[in-house]
C-alpha cells in the first residue's frame, strides 16, 4: 500500500528522514502552491505536512477526500481549521517541543536587541553614521520581566531572564504558588503583572481569550517606558493600540517576531524607531527545523503503520502504559457499538457505557470513542473514526454517559453498553477472555457467549417446541450454514432468544421468511 504525502511548506530535508526511510511513502514537495492550486491537488493525498505558511482552511479540508492526517512542523496550529479537520475525522499532529529552545533564545535575543537598540545602531552604522548618542539603552539587571503565558517557551524565557538577574513575575491560568516558588519567580493576575513589569513578553497561544489581550486598556495600566516583546503570535498585542502607546511614549520599545497579518502588509509600526522586528524567525534554526520535521514525520509514519500518534492536537494523547492496557479492548468496544446499532435497528438517543473490573480504575475515554465509532458508523458510514466520533455523537444529539461500575460478574474487566432508542433500551456486555479473545457475554437480560465477528442472527421468540428446528430447516434450505447456536430463555414457555453465528450473509429474503415463522417475534441480522 502506498501513502501519498504532500509537503506544502519548506521542511528540513534531514527532518523528513523518517518518511524517506519508511516503506510505501510517496513524498511530494510542492511549496509554491496557491490556495486554489492546493485545493485542486489535496484530493490526491493521504497526509499534508505544513509549517505556518500554508493556510489549511475548511475549504482545503473539504477537498481533501483522502486526507487522514495533517502534520504541523511547529507548535501553533492556528493556520489549520481544527474544527473542520475534526469533523472530517482528520487527525492533526504538531511538534510541541522541537522549537521551544529556539523560540526562547530568539525571545531573549529580541529582548536584548530592543533594550540596547542594536538593530537601530547597526542600521545607522551601515549608513556610515557613527552615532553614539541616539542609542543609549537600559540594563535588564534588577528589572522586572512580566511573562504572560508560562508554558514551555514562557518557562524557558523566565529561566533565562533569571540568568540575566532579572526579577520575573508571571501569569498563567495553570501557574500555582508551588510551581512559582519552585521556579523562583513571582506570580499574579494579568493586571498585577502588567502593572509592575519593566519588560513584558507574551507566550500564549492565539485564542479567543488572548486576542488583543494587550490592548489600549492594558497599556494604560503599564509603567511608563515599558518595553514589550511578542515572539508568540500576532494578534495577542493589538497593533493599533501598540502604535498609539509608542507614539504617546507610554511604551519605550517593542520587539516583534509575529504580526496580525503575515506576511507583513502594514509596515507602519516598523517606521517607529522604538520597534525592532524579525519576520517570524522564532523557530528558524537548523536544530529546531530538523527537530520539528522529525517529530511530525515520525507521527505520520506511526499513524500509517500502527494507527497511533504521539502529538495529536484534536485527539487526547494516551500515555504508553495506559495504551498497553486499554488497546486490546478497542476492537471489542467498537464491535459492541456496532452490535447494538444492528440489534436496535433504530438510532440511539442516549448511550450509557459501564466499565467494570480493572478498566474501572483507568482512563477509558479512548474506549468510549471506539464504541461510539462502532455505534455511529452504521448510520454515518466509514467517515466516522475515533477523531470525530464524539463530534458526531454531539451533532446527532446523542447523550453519552460514562460510568465506572464494580459489577464484574467474575470477569477481569467488563464493558456494558446500554443504548436508549425510540423503540426501547438494548444492552450488550463484552469482555476479553484470557487467551480466547473477545466475547459478548450478555445481550439484554440473557447470558450468552458469542464471538463478536462475522455474521450473526439474533432471534427473539416464544419458548415453544419446534421453533429451533424450524429456524435450522429454513436456513438450511436457504443454503446458510449455522456455525454456532445458543439459546436462552427467561422462564419455561416464556420469552426466549437464539443467537446464531452463520457462515454467510443472510439475504433479506431469508430474514423475511424467518420472521414469518410461527412463534418468532423478531429477527436481527448483525454483521461485524
Ligand atoms: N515565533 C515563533 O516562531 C514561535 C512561536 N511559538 C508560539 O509561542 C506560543 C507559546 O508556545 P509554547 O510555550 O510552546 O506553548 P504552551 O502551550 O507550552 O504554552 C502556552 C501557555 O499559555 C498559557 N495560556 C493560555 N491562555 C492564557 C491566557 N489567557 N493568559 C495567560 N496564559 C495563557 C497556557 O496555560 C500555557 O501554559 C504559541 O503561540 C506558539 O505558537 C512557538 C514556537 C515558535
Ligand atoms: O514554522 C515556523 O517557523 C513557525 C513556528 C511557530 O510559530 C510555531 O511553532 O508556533
Amino acid at each position: 500500500m502506498t501513502f501519498h504525502i504532500l509537503i506544502s511548506d519548506p521542511l528540513s530535508e534531514e527532518g523528513i528522514y523518517p518518511l524517506r526511510q519508511a516503506e510505501g511513502m510517496n513524498i511530494v514537495i510542492e511549496t509554491d502552491l496557491t490556495p486554489e492550486q492546493l485545493a485542486i491537488r489535496i484530493g490526491d493525498f493521504d497526509a499534508l505536512l505544513v509549517r505556518s505558511q500554508t493556510q489549511v482552511t475548511r475549504a482545503i479540508i473539504e477537498k481533501g477526500h483522502n486526507l487522514k492526517i495533517i502534520g504541523r512542523a511547529g507548535v501553533g496550529v492556528d493556520n489549520i481549521d481544527l474544527e473542520a479537520a475534526t469533523e472530517h475525522g482528520i487527525i492533526v499532529v504538531n511538534a510541541p517541543d522541537g522549537n521551544t529552545n529556539s523560540a526562547a533564545e530568539h525571545t531573549m535575543a529580541m529582548l536584548m536587541s530592543m533594550a540596547r537598540k542594536i538593530p537601530q545602531a547597526f542600521h545607522a552604522l551601515r549608513n556610515k553614521n557613527w552615532d553614539r548618542k541616539s542609542f543609549v539603552g537600559v540594563e535588564l539587571k534588577n528589572k522586572t520581566l512580566g511573562v504572560i503565558g508560562l508554558g514551555r517557551i514562557g518557562a524557558e524565557v523566565a529561566a533565562r531572564a533569571k540568568g540575566q538577574r532579572m526579577n520575573v513575575m508571571a501569569y498563567d491560568p495553570f501557574l500555582t504558588a508551588e510551581k512559582a516558588e519552585k521556579l523562583g519567580i513571582g506570580f499574579g493576575t494579568v493586571e498585577e503583572v502588567l502593572k509592575v513589569a519593566d519588560f513584558i513578553t507574551v507566550h500564549t497561544p492565539l485564542l479567543k481569550e488572548t486576542r488583543h489581550l494587550i490592548n489600549a486598556d492594558a497599556f494604560a495600566i503599564m509603567k511608563d517606558g515599558v518595553q514589550i516583546v511578542n515572539c508568540a503570535r500576532g494578534g495577542i498585542i493589538d497593533e493599533n493600540a501598540l502604535y498609539d502607546a509608542i507614539q504617546s511614549k507610554k511604551v519605550a520599545g517593542a520587539a516583534l517576531d509575529v504580526f496580525e497579518q503575515e506576511p507583513l502588509v502594514d509596515f507602519r509600526l516598523l517606521d517607529l524607531p522604538e520597534v525592532v522586528a524579525t519576520p517570524h524567525l522564532g523557530a528558524s534554526t537548523i536544530e529546531a527545523q530538523e527537530s520539528v520535521a522529525v517529530d511530525v514525520s515520525a507521527d505520520v509514519v506511526s499513524y500509517f503503520t500502527t494507527g497511533t500518534v504521539r502529538n495529536s492536537v484534536n485527539l487526547p494523547s494516551v500515555p504508553k502504559e495506559l495504551m498497553l492496557k486499554i488497546e486490546p479492548y478497542f476492537d471489542l468496544a467498537e464491535r459492541l457499538g456496532a452490535f447494538l446499532t444492528d440489534l436496535a435497528e433504530s438510532a440511539a438517543e442516549e448511550v450509557n457505557i459501564y466499565y467494570s473490573g480493572e478498566l474501572a480504575g483507568m482512563e477509558v475515554g479512548p474506549l468510549t470513542r471506539n464504541m461510539l465509532k462502532g455505534l455511529l458508523k452504521r448510520h454515518l458510514g466509514e467517515r466516522i473514526n475515533v477523531v470525530n466520533a464524539w463530534y458526531w455523537a454531539n451533532q446527532k444529539g446523542i447523550v453519552v454517559n460514562e460510568h465506572k461500575s464494580s459489577v464484574t460478574r467474575g470477569f477481569t474487566s467488563l464493558i456494558t453498553v446500554e443504548i436508549k432508542t425510540a423503540n426501547g433500551v438494548r444492552t450488550a456486555a463484552g469482555t476479553l477472555l484470557n487467551g480466547q479473545g473477545a466475547r459478548i457475554v450478555k445481550v439484554d437480560e440473557y447470558l450468552v457467549d458469542v464471538v463478536p465477528h462475522g455474521h450473526l442472527l439474533f432471534i427473539r421468540h416464544n419458548d415453544r417446541p419446534g421453533v429451533i428446528g424450524r429456524v435450522g430447516t429454513l436456513l438450511g434450505k436457504e443454503d446458510v450454514n449455522i456455525a454456532t447456536m445458543q439459546v436462552g430463555r427467561s422462564n419455561i414457555g416464556g420469552e426466549a432468544i437464539m443467537m446464531l453465528s452463520i457462515d454467510k450473509y443472510a439475504k433479506p429474503g431469508s430474514l423475511e421468511q424467518l420472521k414469518d415463522l410461527a412463534e418468532i417475534q423478531y429477527v436481527r441480522a448483525i454483521d461485524l
